[in-house]
């Protein structure tokens, strides 16, 4: 195997995943641009979550393999791939919502530490460092997501735009390469879409590498540097958002696909 793992992140080898009798992605070859936001688009049903999925270790496929590094994490966990410096951002519906902002996010990273159950018996030094630290990561994710950390307001009472920035600052709050956004701008309005635009510009010009699947086109229009279309599962182009704007087979997937854009 050959790799490169100062210039390689994440890479798939003719990834694919059958349910059943349905393949619900096929032969994907694909790597993603390091430093740089990526964009899967796609028609409905072509196969963007289940992709999104098997990047994020919730799916295990049916063939293929996944790299990270050059190093292959296949077969590792989902919560060891965020280990691995992968993090991904779950809909604002899986928020306790009662609970305030910081203590979202402390969960959130809480998941990583290594203190065992004797360790919060006797509040061991090194829970208290852990808990320190982690409370310091997630102050400077949520100052990072522009809210603020002393805010005590409960997640409930949030617009649901600072809700998904709740989200993403959960997933900085892991101190990740990787990014991959699940839709980042779904059910929200023009105006926080834009607001949200810059802050995953942000994660880019702070080092970040960004993967994101959305619906709204112009969103990723303006907003990928590189873009990667799946139909019926393949992938049918890749490129910048010029590229497969013009490209013959994009538009005729589009136009057969019925876009949600
Ligand atoms: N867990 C599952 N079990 C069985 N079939 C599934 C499962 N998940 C997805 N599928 C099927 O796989 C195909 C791809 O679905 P997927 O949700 O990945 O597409 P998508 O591009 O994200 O769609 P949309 O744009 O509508 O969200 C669909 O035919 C879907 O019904």
């Amino acid at each position: 195997m050959t790799s490169s793992p100062n210039t390689d992140l994440l890479q798939v080898e003719n990834l694919g995943i059958a349910f059943g009798g349905l393949q619900a992605v096929s032969g994907v070859n694909y790597r993603v641009t390091p430093n740089a936001i990526n964009a899967v688009i796609g028609p409905n049903g072509a196969g963007k979550s289940t992709f999104f999925n098997l990047l994020s270790g919730f799916y295990k496929p049916t063939s293929g393999r996944i790299l990270w590094r050059g190093q292959d994490v296949t077969r590792v966990p989902a919560h060891e791939m965020a280990k691995l410096g992968i993090a991904r951002t779950f809909q604002t519906t899986s928020l306790f919502k009662e609970l305030p902002i910081i203590e979202n996010v402390l969960l959130g990273t809480r998941l990583r530490g290594r203190s065992g159950v004797w360790d919060a018996i006797l509040r061991t030094s090194r829970l208290k460092r852990e808990e320190n630290e982690a409370r310091e990561r997630a102050s400077w994710a949520l100052d990072f997501v522009g809210l603020g950390p002393n805010d005590p307001r409960p997640v409930a009472m949030l617009t649901q735009e600072a809700q998904k920035r709740v989200s993403i600052a959960i997933a900085l709050a892991t101190n990740p390469n990787l990014v991959l956004l699940d839709e980042p701008a779904a059910g929200i309005n023009p105006e926080e879409t834009a607001g949200l635009t810059r802050l995953i510009r942000k994660m880019t010009e702070h080092g970040l590498t960004v993967l994101l699947i959305e619906h709204k086109m112009n969103m990723i229009m303006n907003l990928a540097n590189h873009i990667m279309v799946l139909h019926h599962g393949q992938k049918i182009a890749e490129g910048t958002p010029q590229e497969v704007q013009g490209d013959p087979a994009v538009i005729s997937a589009y136009l057969g696909g019925g876009s949600r854009a």
